[in-house]
């Protein structure tokens, strides 16, 4: 059997991706002249195969994005949709003559509802239409494409039949769309087997797959249409398109790249530059990317778990089957949270500039784990700012114990227990504001004659649930000594960074040293 498509071409997987035509379709994600040209240049440089950049029928500025993305694509070759009318064929053919490489890709729907209730056809007149059409293109440009709308729930036989009229027709690229996401994968594998294996001309054309999302089997559905013979996947970035969106196309090539022992077909798509096209769809549609999407959300490459956080370093091969950098996504990153263990917890200080001695990252360890039990996020200011506090408290003579306190317009008043030298005392103030009445019960419990030069309050961190870093200035007799603390809660953090000056300043008179700007251990 001759084929003039050749071999080469069958071990290679075609990326067609349909971004600005199904993706559009989106409710909600329509692009801009602009933003489609951005586009176009970006996956024209990712190395996408086809670009469906439109339905030119459709508007003057869809006809006006297919009819620019065609001037300025070179290596891509450009497609537009139409239906099986000449009038759409020849708008398309208008736009896309423009390009280096054009295509011309009609869709007419061959199952039983869709002609009955939609066109109102019957299948021959379908088949008329086919003829008609694909000729039609097919006389005005050498890259036809035909697309069997519906095809998942069409009758077999007469979807062959379609098949044969398109590629008699001059039809070069076969498409058979599982249009409302109904198909199962070894369905659509065994359709494909079917029509390659038994469609008169079959070697003529190359097959394509087209999945919606509908059952979110889009991608297992693509991928097992190329394990039946399809060597042409339609697909869109992060999954855009109509309801439930297209096979999403960062998922199907990496899962080609990555599973080439499962199928053995290479597709020409510069695999770094996924992240890259993934964040400008998001940024131009308002779309999100969710953060657990497989390969461009944002935890796709974040580890959290404590076990696995180890793995990795000891092997990122234990619980990654890529690499970020191959997607583009920068750096594996380990997230510091309540499920981090100590390995991690080492390792992210190390990249912090602090080594700790066993004894002080057991301790700094402890203090992380009840940070990340309160706050959501914990960042490496959170970090910093809680081993600085535990360094600074190491040799403390005052210690803060426990604090409870009332505010709210009936007044202030603070219930306070420090270990002074290792005895546990309590004291019960009142003051001017929460604050006022903190630092009363210490000076009640630890009597001094300091005067308060000096407090500061700040966030480490965004967000309510951030650490507050408070600041205190102690000065006495000429004497100057600064405490920091820094807590989730406001009042602990002011209650800390006060015995922390205290502390440094109590140290700096039985040493002896005479007056200092800054006397904490920071
Ligand atoms: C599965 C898919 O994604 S297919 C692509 C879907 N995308 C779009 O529809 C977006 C662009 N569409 C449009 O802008 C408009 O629908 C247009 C310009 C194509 C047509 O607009 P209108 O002429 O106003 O027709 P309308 O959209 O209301 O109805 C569609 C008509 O096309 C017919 N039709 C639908 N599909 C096809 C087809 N593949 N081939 C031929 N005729 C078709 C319908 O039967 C209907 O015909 P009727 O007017 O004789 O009843
Ligand atoms: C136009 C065709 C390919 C389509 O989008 C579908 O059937 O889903
Ligand atoms: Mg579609």
């Amino acid at each position: 059997m001759t084929s003039p498509v050749s071999d080469s071409k069958r071990d290679r997987v075609i990326i067609f991706d349909t971004t600005m035509r199904d993706g559009e379709q989106s409710p909600g994600a329509s692009m801009s002249l602009e933003e489609k040209l951005e586009l176009a240049k970006i996956l024209e440089e990712m190395g996408v195969d086809v670009i469906e950049a439109g339905f030119p029928i459709a508007s003057n500025g869809d006809f006006e994005a297919v009819r620019e993305v065609s001037k300025i694509v070179t290596e891509s070759t450009v497609a537009g949709l139409c239906r099986a009318h000449q009038v759409d064929i020849d708008r398309c053919h208008e736009a896309i003559k423009h390009a280096k490489r054009g295509r011309i890709h009609i869709v007419i729907a061959t199952s039983p509802l869709h002609m009955k209730h939609k066109l109102q056809m019957e299948p021959e007149a379908v088949l008329e239409a086919i003829t008609k059409s694909v000729g039609h293109a097919r006389n005005l440009c050498g890259d036809v494409e035909w697309s069997a709308e519906d095809a998942t729930r069409s009758e077999r036989d007469f979807l062959r039949r379609a098949i044969e009229t398109a590629i008699k027709a001059g039809a070069t690229t076969i498409n058979l769309p599982d249009t409302v996401g109904y198909t199962y994968p070894s369905e659509y594998a065994d359709l494909f087997k079917y029509m390659v294996e038994n469609v008169e001309g079959a070697d003529k054309a190359i097959f394509s797959t087209h999945c919606h999302n509908d059952l979110g089997l889009a991608v297992a559905n693509s991928l097992a249409g190329v394990q039946g013979g399809a060597r042409q996947v339609e697909c869109a970035v992060n999954g855009l398109g109509e309801r439930a969106g297209n096979a999403a196309l960062e998922e199907i090539v990496m899962a080609l790249k990555v599973r080439g022992d499962q199928l053995p077909y290479e597709t020409g798509i510069v695999t770094q530059h996924i992240t890259r096209a993934s964040r400008y769809v998001s940024a131009i549609t308002g779309f999100p990317v969710q953060f657990n999407k497989a390969i461009v959300g944002k935890n796709a490459f974040s580890h959290e778990s404590g076990i696995h956080q180890d793995g990795m370093l000891k092997n990122r091969e234990t619980y990654e089957i890529m690499r970020p950098e191959d997607v583009g996504q920068g750096a594996t990153n380990l997230v510091m949270g309540k499920h981090s263990g100590r390995h991690a917890f080492r390792e992210k200080l190390k990249g912090l500039g602090y080594e700790l001695g066993q004894n002080a990252l057991n301790e700094a360890f402890g203090r992380f784990k009840d940070l990340a039990d309160k706050k959501k996020h914990v960042f490496d200011d959170d970090i910093i700012a809680l081993v600085d506090d535990a360094l600074a408290r190491g040799s403390e003579k005052i210690r803060v114990v426990r604090l409870r306190v009332v505010a709210g317009t009936e007044g202030q008043s603070a219930e306070l227990t420090l270990d002074v030298d290792g005895e546990v005392k309590t004291a019960h103030a009142t003051g001017d504001g929460p604050v006022d009445a903190v630092f009363n019960a210490i000076i009640e419990i630890v009597p001094h004659s300091a005067a308060l030069r000096l407090f500061q309050v700040h966030a480490v961190t965004e967000g309510t649930d951030a650490q507050a870093q408070v600041s205190v200035r102690l000065e006495d007799d000429g004497r100057i000594a600064t405490g920091q603390a820094a807590d989730t809660d406001t009042l602990t953090a002011s209650a800390k960074a006060y015995v922390n000056a205290l502390n440094n300043l109590f140290s700096r008179k039985e040493k002896g040293r005479p007056e200092t700007a800054i006397a904490s251990g920071f």
